[in-house]
């Protein structure tokens, strides 16, 4: 009995130490004097004049930054422009537009050059949002089709990625610097009608996961989202030729809207997730086929894997069946 007592007595002792331990830590927690601040930085957001990018750049504004957004068209670019600028916290900040077509290796250095000798500031956040979907299915894309969507979703993020490293090694504090990709769940895993566009964020991923081993040697953190679906303009567009089959497969995920994507980006680009997720399926999926990479939370990153271990097998036979089906309904009309 004593020695029973005795055991209990010292387990008690020794989780009450820990979770001292664990709290004085959690209350003297040096703030990191790298950790994520908005306010006063140069922010760069390509893909900032719609949906997510844009919802980003508002977001950022609110919170002090001074935003350079880029894309291509102007019209859009200038109507961004002023409702980023209503966005802002104080006078001094100052928002910019860049219009650049950022597949294109030299007009993607060049608008990172512009923007910080406009802004007197060189870059210290760089958020690629820029890109899109072309769904269809492979049989019926052409070469072009294929490589467009290598140009738009995978080079836009690397030369601008690349023209941003340049500038953060010549930066007063590249420890200070980030970059931030966004791929989709398409990046983590492949989906019908989405075969060329799944290449090119599987590609974002592959970059992102290199560099953000190999940008330690400066400090340089980067982050990469996989968001769901979101409910923005490029959505509208992309869904007007999307195969139903597509359409049936994904329609399991919930989707978000730009502003919450933005939300859920910044949240986990605080919390120094270097890969985010927009919800729990994002979550399964994310974990399942997390790799090399650190996790977000040693415990629930686990858990959802574990979790994900059992769930895939079981959505995908529901997923894999729709394909047959599907192929047996357009040999039937043809
Ligand atoms: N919407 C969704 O369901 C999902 C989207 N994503 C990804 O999230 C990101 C944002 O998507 P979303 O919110 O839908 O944005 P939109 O598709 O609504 O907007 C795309 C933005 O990128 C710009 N852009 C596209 N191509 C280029 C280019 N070659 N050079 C410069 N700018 C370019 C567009 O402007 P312009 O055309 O004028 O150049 C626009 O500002 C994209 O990378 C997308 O792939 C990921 C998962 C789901
Ligand atoms: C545990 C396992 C459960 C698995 C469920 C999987 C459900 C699939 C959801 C797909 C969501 C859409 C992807 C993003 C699309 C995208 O990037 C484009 N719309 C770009 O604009």
């Amino acid at each position: 009995m004593s020695v029973m007592i005795g055991g209990l007595h010292s387990i008690v002792v020794a989780s009450s130490i820990v979770f001292l331990l664990a709290f004085a830590t959690m209350v003297f927690r040096k703030k990191d004097k790298n950790s994520f601040e908005p306010k006063d930085k140069h922010v760069y957001i390509t893909g900032g004049s719609q949906g997510t990018g844009l919802a980003l750049a508002k977001l950022l504004a609110e919170r002090g930054a001074h935003v350079t957004i880029v894309a291509r068209s102007v019209d859009k670019l200038k109507a961004a422009q002023l409702e980023i600028s209503a966005c802002k916290s104080n006078e001094e900040q100052i928002i910019r537009y860049e219009s650049a077509d950022l597949c294109v290796p030299d007009l993607a250095a060049d608008a990172m050059k512009r923007a910080e000798q406009e802004m007197k500031k060189k870059v210290d956040y760089v958020f690629m949002c820029a890109g899109s979907a072309r769904p269809g299915f492979f049989a019926s894309a052409s070469p072009a089709d294929l490589e467009k969507e290598m140009q738009t979703d995978y080079f836009t993020a690397a030369y601008t990625a690349h023209a941003a490293v340049q500038s953060f090694l010549t930066h007063s504090s590249p420890a200070s610097c980030r970059l931030v990709f966004v791929s989709s769940v398409c990046g983590l895993m492949g989906l019908p009608g989405y075969a060329a566009y799944c290449g090119a964020k599987f590609a974002v991923r592959g970059l992102a996961e290199a560099l953000r081993m190999e940008l330690l040697m400066y400090g340089i953190k980067v982050h990469i989202y996989f968001p769901g679906t979101i409910y923005s303009p490029g959505l509208e567009e992309e869904n007007k030729t999307k195969p139903q089959l597509t359409k049936d497969i994904e329609g399991a995920d919930e989707g978000v809207t730009p502003a919450k994507a933005a939300a859920i980006l910044v949240r986990g680009v605080e919390k120094e997730h270097y890969s985010i997720s927009s919800d729990f399926t994002g979550d399964l999926i994310r974990t399942m086929t997390k790799g090399a990479p650190p996790a977000n939370n040693a415990f629930m990153d686990g858990l959802y894997s574990c979790i994900a271990w059992i769930a895939m097998p079981i959505w995908r036979m529901g997923a894999d069946a729709k394909a047959v089906n599907e192929g047996k309904r357009l040999k039937k009309a043809n």
